[in-house]
């Protein structure tokens, strides 16, 4: 699909939801579209003996494709793993597909990409094995079969790295490890991606496929939750932004037009080159 069949794909699908964001549209289309996919209810989580989530709420609706946003360290990274069960929560309620997570168990309709890590976590290994150990999940005792096989490969050429499933993951750059990882999440031919920070540290060449990447996905109808910095190259893709702070929720709704950390809704912002003589812009969430 071109970018521009992609993009046109998404505007219908934004259009199909907009009237009908509690799920319940009349044409029963919009109803299917719209079930939470993520369902977060007054969540708590420590680490240490730190609070670091203070009761959020996120839902994330089938082919939604929501950005958690906020300075650094205010609670985005907890919140995902929170999802995917890797910090336990002290309070509220967490459902995927509407099971709750204690007894969710159809992984491979998730794929998650962690914050950036190398792709190998030092155990010597090819990109091939790396982006097949995603796709365990989906085998019958671990047998790959051609259709196994094939997601494998479909995941690497969707991240431009085909041509490099031989290579060991040791001999990548930042960004094509970065595109490995997303290749891995990508061969269990998930539902709903989470990806915490998927363009940090990535050069423009990788950030480019990556945004083409997450378009085809949206574009087949997959959910995305996806923790940014900031919006960047992917902020035509998103259809709603939630704001952390300090492990609260302060913003969730459209999100912010322009591009960058000046965007985001209430960015405490002084613009020293603001020559009106009016005092600073000051307009609060971020820092
Ligand atoms: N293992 C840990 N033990 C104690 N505190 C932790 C631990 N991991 C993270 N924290 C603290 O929890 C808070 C939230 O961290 P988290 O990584 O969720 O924030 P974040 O919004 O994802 O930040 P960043 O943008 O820097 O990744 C931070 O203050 C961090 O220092």
């Amino acid at each position: 699909m071109s970018g521009r069949d992609a993009r046109e794909h998404k505007d219908r699908r934004s259009h199909g939801r907009d009237g009908h964001r509690d799920g319940h549209g009349q044409d029963g289309r919009d109803g299917i579209m719209g079930e939470p996919v993520i369902a977060v209810h007054e969540v708590t989580a420590e680490l240490g003996a730190r609070p670091v989530l203070r009761g959020i709420d996120l839902t994330v609706r089938r082919g939604e494709v929501v950005a958690l946003l906020g300075a650094n360290g205010s609670g985005k990274s907890t919140a995902v793993r929170t999802v995917i069960g890797q910090v336990p929560v002290s309070s509220g309620r967490i459902e995927l597909f509407g099971t709750p997570l204690r007894r969710f168990r159809s992984w491979s309709r998730v794929g998650y990409v962690p914050q950036r890590t190398t792709a190998a976590g030092g155990v010597p290994a090819t990109v091939a094995e790396v982006v097949s150990s995603g796709r365990l999940s989906r085998t019958r005792f671990g047998l790959f079969r051609r259709a196994d096989r094939l997601a494998v490969h479909r995941a690497l050429e969707l991240v431009g790295m085909a041509d490099r499933a031989k290579d060991s993951v040791d001999a990548l750059s930042g960004g094509q490890h970065q595109r490995v990882l997303i290749a891995r999440a990508l061969a269990a031919e998930p539902e709903l991606l989470i990806m915490d920070e998927p363009m940090a540290g990535v050069d423009l060449a990788s950030q480019e496929i990556l945004a083409r990447t997450l378009r085809e996905q949206v574009a087949t109808g997959a959910t995305v939750l996806l923790v940014l910095h900031e919006l960047g190259p992917l902020e035509p893709l998103i259809d709603r932004a939630v704001v952390l702070r300090d492990g609260c929720v302060v913003h969730d709704g459209p999100p912010p037009q322009a591009v960058g950390q000046h965007a985001l809704p209430g960015h405490d912002h002084v613009h020293p080159h603001d020559s009106s003589g009016a005092g600073p812009i000051r307009t609060g969430l971020l820092s």
